[in-house]
């Protein structure tokens, strides 16, 4: 419970129709879980406008609405507020309510097309490592502590967000990180949070279909940034395109990384290895276990956080070096007859890019790679030909397949990638929608010494057709191939 009048703080009210002495038992954006006393905040979504199920949720009980319009029959035992825009009072409502737990430990959020769960992973394994408590908001899981929590999206609505904060806190947490999707952003999942720091990882081509360009992609990047304050850092990718633009606008305090560019955190890679890579961190020498030039970038920006953070350089340095990657993310394993596969989240075609040119640098002699790899439906079409053009110019053989299907023709969006495989190309790619046989027939087809690349479903434990999502996990059908051969 918890007063309305507290909820309300920070947030402009156009105008007040009833009691505002009324206590609030729950904050709900969805009619279907307005429960009595709740307070019902009506937000304007991609299919539908919360405004439309006002009376759901009152007749449900909601004993509050907040909304931008209000409707045209009033109810006496209930208290309208009027502000001119719910999602941000939705995202600052949220944080009052349980008690603003952002300000009570030193929130981290990244941002970034790829590596935003791999820097937000590594940071909380890093600060545990460091002996404190900590938390994790990410797409694979979010962490209160050791305690796991399964996340829906990447980003939690600013309900769910709040609320994991405020265990964190009573948790004695000193720390979280967390992934902030350009969805997020943009849908104000994050208003109202306090961030100690933010983190740009890159940007580069996906969910155009939400955007619908890649200019608003970016600004929905930057608007993270604009909202630092001054006691904030704001950590950005030098080498990145747009990594300065990120910096801008805002009032933190501005700081960069890079391999290639002048930045106030450096690295580069002596030797690469499948276990592992050895880099010259910030001056130092250091082993790391995870591979690939982009997490080099990832532990570039996880070390230079920790030092925005306070953490001593050699502690940093040492823990660094015992972590290990994260769960779907450049995975290996090797067949009995040496074939070499690896299980990745490569869901853009950068990513896609990045995996197969390490792959490719990590080769002793002119091993085969075979690449399978898929599109989800009801996302960015416009990345399908791209993905499977990537694909194809940097493998030997590449099996197109389904991702996650949900409402689409698998088929069919798998015609969308082959449109982007140059015809005396086509030889080299076959097409099997079930990615079940897809990862079996890439594991046949592979001679000892050759690498199967299987991206798109990293730790994914389902694939989603048609609203239902069934067990299917890359890994595991990956392994249980080799172990039959
Ligand atoms: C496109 C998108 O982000 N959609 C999110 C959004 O839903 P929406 O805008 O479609 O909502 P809507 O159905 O139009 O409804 C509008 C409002 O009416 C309410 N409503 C609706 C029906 C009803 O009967 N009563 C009612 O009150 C809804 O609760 C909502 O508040 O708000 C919902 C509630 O917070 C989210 O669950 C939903 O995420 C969907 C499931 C989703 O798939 N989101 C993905 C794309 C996403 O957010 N991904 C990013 C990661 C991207 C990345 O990889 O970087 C993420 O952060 O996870
Ligand atoms: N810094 C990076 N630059 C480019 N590609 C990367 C980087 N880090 C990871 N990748 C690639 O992107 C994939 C996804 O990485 P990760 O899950 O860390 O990204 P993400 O930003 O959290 O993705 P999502 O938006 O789906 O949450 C990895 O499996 C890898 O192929
Ligand atoms: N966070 C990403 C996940 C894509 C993963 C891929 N397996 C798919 O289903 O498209 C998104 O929402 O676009
Ligand atoms: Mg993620």
């Amino acid at each position: 419970m918890k007063k309305l009048k507290d909820i309300l703080h920070g947030i402009p009210v156009r105008q007040v129709i009833g009691n505002l002495n009324v206590a609030v038992s729950e904050l709900c954006f969805d009619s279907r879980n307005a429960s009595p006393g709740s307070m019902f905040v009506a937000v304007r979504g991609t299919h539908t406008d919360g405004h439309r199920y006002i009376e759901v949720a009152t007749a449900h009980g909601a004993a509050v609405v907040l909304c931008e319009e209000l409707p045209d029959t009033t109810d006496d035992a209930v208290t309208y507020i009027q502000v001119d825009d719910t999602a941000f009072a939705l995202g600052v409502s949220a944080s009052n309510y349980f008690g603003n737990p952002s300000t009570k430990l030193r929130l981290v959020g990244v941002t970034g097309t790829n590596g935003k769960t791999t820097i937000a992973t590594l940071l909380y394994k890093l600060f545990r490592n460091l002996g404190y408590e900590a938390g994790l908001l990410s797409t694979i899981k979010n962490q209160v502590g050791d305690r796991v929590v399964a996340a829906t999206h990447t980003t939690p609505d600013p309900v769910a967000l709040n609320r994991l904060l405020n265990e964190m806190v009573e948790a004695g947490c000193d720390y979280c990180f967390m992934e902030v999707s350009s969805h997020a952003v943009v849908q104000q999942r994050i208003a109202g949070l306090n961030f100690a720091g933010g983190i740009f990882s890159n940007i580069t081509h996906d969910h155009l279909d939400f955007h619908q360009t890649f200019d608003r992609y970016i600004k929905a990047k930057k608007m993270f940034f604009d909202g630092l304050d001054r006691f904030a850092f704001a950590l950005s990718n030098a080498d990145d395109k747009n990594g300065e633009v990120m910096l801008q606008n805002t009032f933190a305090h501005k700081r960069t990384y890079a391999i290639k560019s002048i930045a106030d955190f450096k690295a580069k890679i002596i030797e690469s290895h499948f276990d592992g890579m050895l880099l010259y961190l910030d001056g130092h020498e250091v082993w790391v276990k995870l591979v690939g030039g982009f997490n080099a970038y990832n532990i570039l920006a996880v070390y230079g956080a920790a030092i925005l953070l306070e953490q001593e350089t050699m502690k940093v340095l040492t823990a660094l070096s015992t972590i290990t990657g994260v769960e779907g993310r450049f995975e290996t394993a090797v067949s009995p007859k040496g074939v070499v596969g690896i299980v990745d989240y490569a869901h853009t075609p950068h990513a896609v890019q990045n995996v197969l040119e390490t792959i490719k640098d990590l080769r002793k002699n002119k091993e085969h790679v075979i690449t399978v790899l898929g599109c989800g439906g009801d996302r960015d079409k416009a990345k399908r030909p791209l993905m499977a053009a990537v694909a194809v110019k940097n493998s030997d053989k590449v099996i197109i397949t389904s991702d996650n299907p949900r409402t689409e023709d698998p088929i069919q969006i798998i015609r969308d990638m082959e449109a982007g495989v140059p015809a005396d190309k086509m030889r080299n790619v076959f097409s099997i929608a079930d990615r079940r046989e897809a990862i079996r027939a890439a594991c046949h087809l592979a001679q000892p010494g050759d690498i199967v690349l299987i991206a798109g479903k990293g730790h994914e434990s389902y694939q989603e057709i048609n609203g239902q999502r069934y067990d299917f996990n890359d890994k595991e059908i990956l392994i249980s191939t080799f172990n039959e051969q």
